[in-house]
């Protein structure tokens, strides 16, 4: 990660949360090589994602022949790694860190590789460590593709330090 260090990250994340940034902001990525929305990942989606309401975040993406599943059709792996990541967003409105616990997505159409679909997260509910986030991905013609919900658990920066972390 050159200078960038995981202390370095952290600190960043522990002095600008970036709970300022405003609607119609595009949003930092968590870091230059995450799977969802590192520039630097080459395995990555590339996801860059808006803040398009207080507690709402839309991306545009689309799915090509490294995420293929079926042959034509985006693997569901990859479909579930863009909506878990794009809840990753809802924390800079959150402004505490939190981690996935639980991902269910629901499949209503196959994700089609080569077209853009439109993904939108917000925030269901926030109950004391619990943050409860729910997305979807709309076809061009605004049909509804595939939906997700997932449940984040807020920690503190202790848990990205512990063993087997980066030091
Ligand atoms: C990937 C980027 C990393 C970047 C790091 C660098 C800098 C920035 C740092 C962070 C940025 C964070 C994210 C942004 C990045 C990407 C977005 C994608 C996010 C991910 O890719 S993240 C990776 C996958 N993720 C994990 O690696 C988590 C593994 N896991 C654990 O580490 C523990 O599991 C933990 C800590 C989550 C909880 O553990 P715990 O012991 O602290 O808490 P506990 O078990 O008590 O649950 C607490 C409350 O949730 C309730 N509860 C539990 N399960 C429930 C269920 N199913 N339904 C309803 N309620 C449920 C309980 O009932 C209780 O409720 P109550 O508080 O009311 O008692």
């Amino acid at each position: 990660m050159g200078e960038n260090t995981f202390d370095h990250l952290l600190a960043g994340w522990r002095q600008d949360p970036d709970v300022s940034r405003g609607v119609g902001a595009t949003l930092p990525s968590h870091h230059s090589h995450c799977l969802g929305c590192g520039a630097e990942n080459p395995h990555g989606h590339h996801l860059v994602v808006t803040r398009n309401a207080p507690d709402t975040v839309v991306a545009t993406h689309t799915f090509d022949a490294r995420h293929v599943g079926a042959p034509g059709i985006a693997h569901g792996g990859a479909v579930a790694t863009v909506f878990d990541d794009l809840f990753g967003f809802l924390l800079y409105s959150i402004g505490d860190l939190a981690v996935t616990r639980k991902l269910d997505v629901e499949y209503l159409s196959p994700v089609l590789l080569g077209l853009e679909y439109t993904l939108q997260a917000s925030i269901a509910e926030r109950a004391g460590r619990k943050i409860h986030m729910a997305a979807t991905l709309q076809a061009s013609d605004g049909a509804l593709v595939a939906r997700s919900g997932a449940l984040f658990v807020t920690v503190d920066f202790e848990h990205f330090k512990g063993p087997g972390r980066p030091s």
